[in-house]
């Protein structure tokens, strides 16, 4: 697998003098060809300022950007980004094919051309009939649809996404969450996404990397130990994701730097199947002491109330 983005001792500083703020702190990373991967941190931590100097808007203060091996000093041509605010991100007066062509008009391609890709691109996203309706006729899960179309249609090296589905109702992210991946294992896109939805990391990602707080620096960086094929409901019951979800909720809520934080990190890969085998034996144990007590107590417990099971929903907002 070849690298497709290199980040290396990135630094970025807004302003100067005694009002200059470190947004982000001495990062590196890499992600590979037809990898997603997933930067969750908390609000406020960088994660923004970060993309913006992965994908050119800024200059970065120190270190370097790579795309396929080549220095980002601007906006790359062969990058797209989809942001989380569709309603300010696709034009009202275009219709939604004419949206999807409109970054097409700089590439060399004949109009049928054009027309092909944005049709293919829709259909990718599940909205082949709507080419000619106008983005406010259409929900807010169907916008954020066009948007994504119009990134893939360009078939970019790299897909930048911030936050891309935190203005969406819940049923609709999962819904999303599902195109994205089925999109990225049909086409091997390279996707690097930032939330701070650390569920919607472990869902999607190949890897999570996770960030610290302001300013951010990296405090772990997870493969995610499930397999291609994703479902809403099973993945997330799965001890793999809930295991993992767990590290990672520990480790962004272990202050950077401290021993907890950096012991995890340094083990990242190992410490989560550790962890994993850990815990399975756990609730093995847990199982059978509660069977046990159950049993025993059940003679006794003759008119009490039943047992509840609460199963609550994450949500790290
Ligand atoms: N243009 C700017 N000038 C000065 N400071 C800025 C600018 N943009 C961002 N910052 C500051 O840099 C820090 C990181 O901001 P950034 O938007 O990158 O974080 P974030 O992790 O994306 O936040 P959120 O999760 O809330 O979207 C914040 O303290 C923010 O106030």
């Amino acid at each position: 697998m070849s690298t497709m983005l290199e980040v290396n001792g990135l630094n970025h500083r807004y302003g100067g003098g005694e009002g200059a703020h470190v947004a982000v702190n001495d990062l590196s990373f890499t992600v590979e060809t037809g990898q997603l991967a997933c930067i969750v941190g908390p609000s406020g931590c960088g994660k923004s300022t970060l993309l913006r100097c992965i994908s050119g808007l800024i200059t970065p203060t120190g270190g370097e950007v790579k795309l396929h091996g080549d220095k980002v000093d601007g906006v790359p041509e062969d990058l797209a980004v989809v942001f989380q605010d569709y309603s300010r991100s696709l034009f009202p007066w275009l219709s939604v094919r004419q949206n999807v062509e409109f970054p097409l008009r700089w590439k060399k391609m004949s109009r049928a051309e054009r027309k092909e890709r944005a049709l293919e691109a829709l259909e990718w996203v599940g909205l082949p009939g709507v080419s000619n309706k106008y983005p406010w006729q259409l929900s807010g899960g169907m916008q954020q649809r066009v948007s994504i179309a119009r990134a893939l249609a360009r078939r970019p090296a790299l897909l930048l996404m911030d936050e891309p589905f935190a203005s969406v109702d819940a049923q609709t992210r999962f819904d999303l969450e599902d195109l994205l991946r089925q999109v990225q294992l049909r086409n091997g896109s390279t996707i690097l996404l930032v939330t701070h939805d650390i569920d919607e990391s472990v869902y999607l990602g190949d890897r999570v990397l996770v960030l610290s707080k302001s300013p951010a620096s990296i405090v772990a960086d997870l493969p995610v130990d499930l397999p291609p094929e994703r479902e809403q409901i099973s993945t997330r019951e799965s001890f793999a994701f809930v295991t993992m979800r767990s590290e990672v909720a520990r480790l962004l809520h272990s202050p950077p730097g401290s021993s907890a934080a950096s012991a995890v990190s340094g083990v990242a890969a190992s410490t989560v199947s550790a962890s994993a085998e850990a815990s399975a034996a756990a609730a093995d144990i847990a199982e059978s002491e509660a069977a046990e007590k159950a049993e025993s107590s059940s003679e006794a417990a003759v008119g009490e109330n039943d047992n509840e099971t609460r199963t609550e929903a994450s949500n790290s907002h």
